[in-house]
């Protein structure tokens, strides 16, 4: 989607942007368990968007309703200004399960998207470069014939992730992608993202339990409460692209970490008084 097309809307202070996604008085529950409760943001053209809180919160139950595999019991989850009525190929939807195909080879696990009827314009040729490249990009060349119950739960990992960015999707919607990553792969990936980013103008939104990464990797950072998901604070990061890992240590990024976590820990300890 380009920006000519993209809608325009007023935000909340009365600033005219481009606004991708809407969640707008969304709420959802399960039975008599409210997950969601009137929940409001905008993601704007290219913005990252990182949403810290307690396991179980209701975090996916959002992610996937911008993904279109769960409807809100009320308000709407509008894409590029339209009520999001299911999944389709400008979300590339990354979950904690890995999200390979256990029948295909890395190989084909990659192209998979790639060969769907609506990428068959792109020639066969380009096609397969874009899988060299993304196979070599995630360290899986050696093993692009090899089935994925026979990687290491890191290598499906970055299957995955190959597979999603082969794909090129204008949205990276990113549930927990880094998790079953060793720290030394995990910091790989976020360079990686960082690249694919900076190269190719994408507009995302990552679920994480690490908010080194939602700060290392995000424009904004959504703190969400205990369930039922309320925002507790949105941050806008003020350090712009790219960046580095020097980043890390420098007193901001501290600063703005300690209160994060204070911010994460209480929501926290009222998730686990739900239980
Ligand atoms: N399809 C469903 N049917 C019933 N309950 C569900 C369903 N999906 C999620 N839930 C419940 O909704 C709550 C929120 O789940 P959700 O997966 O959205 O949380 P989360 O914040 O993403 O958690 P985590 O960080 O552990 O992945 C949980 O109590 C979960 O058990």
């Amino acid at each position: 989607m380009n920006g000519e097309s993209a809608v325009r809307m007023q935000n909340e202070t009365g600033t005219d942007h481009e606004v991708k996604v809407r969640f707008q008085n969304v709420s959802k529950h399960y039975g008599d368990v409210e997950v969601v409760h009137d929940v409001s943001f905008d993601i704007r053209e290219g913005d990252f968007v990182s949403l810290v809180g307690p396991s179980g919160c209701g975090k996916t139950t959002m992610m996937n309703m911008l993904a279109g595999f769960v409807k809100p019991n009320s308000g709407e989850v509008l894409l590029e200004g339209k009520p999001v009525e299911g999944p389709g190929p400008d979300r590339g939807v990354m979950f904690q399960e890995y999200g390979v195909f256990p029948w295909l080879t890395v190989e084909k696990n990659i192209r998979f998207g790639l060969d769907l009827a609506i990428k068959r314009h792109i020639p066969k040729d380009e096609r397969r470069q874009i899988t060299e490249k993304y196979m070599n990009l995630m360290r899986l060349s050696d093993f692009r014939n090899a089935w994925p119950k026979n990687l290491s739960g890191g290598m499906r990992q970055r299957l995955a992730l190959a597979r999603a960015y082969a794909a090129n999707p204008h949205f990276l919607l990113m549930d927990e992608p880094f998790g079953a990553l060793d720290a030394q792969t995990r910091s790989d990936m976020h360079e990686l993202l960082h690249q694919i980013l900076q190269a190719e103008r994408k507009t995302a939104l990552l679920i994480t339990h690490s908010v080194d990464e939602a700060i290392y990797l995000s424009s904004r950072v959504i703190v969400i409460s205990a369930r039922p998901s309320r925002i507790v604070e949105s941050i806008d990061i003020p350090f712009g692209f790219p960046r580095d890992k020097s980043l890390l240590d420098s007193r901001e990024f501290i600063d703005l970490r300690i209160h994060l976590r204070e911010q994460v820990m209480k929501q926290y300890a009222e998730q686990q008084a739900l239980r």
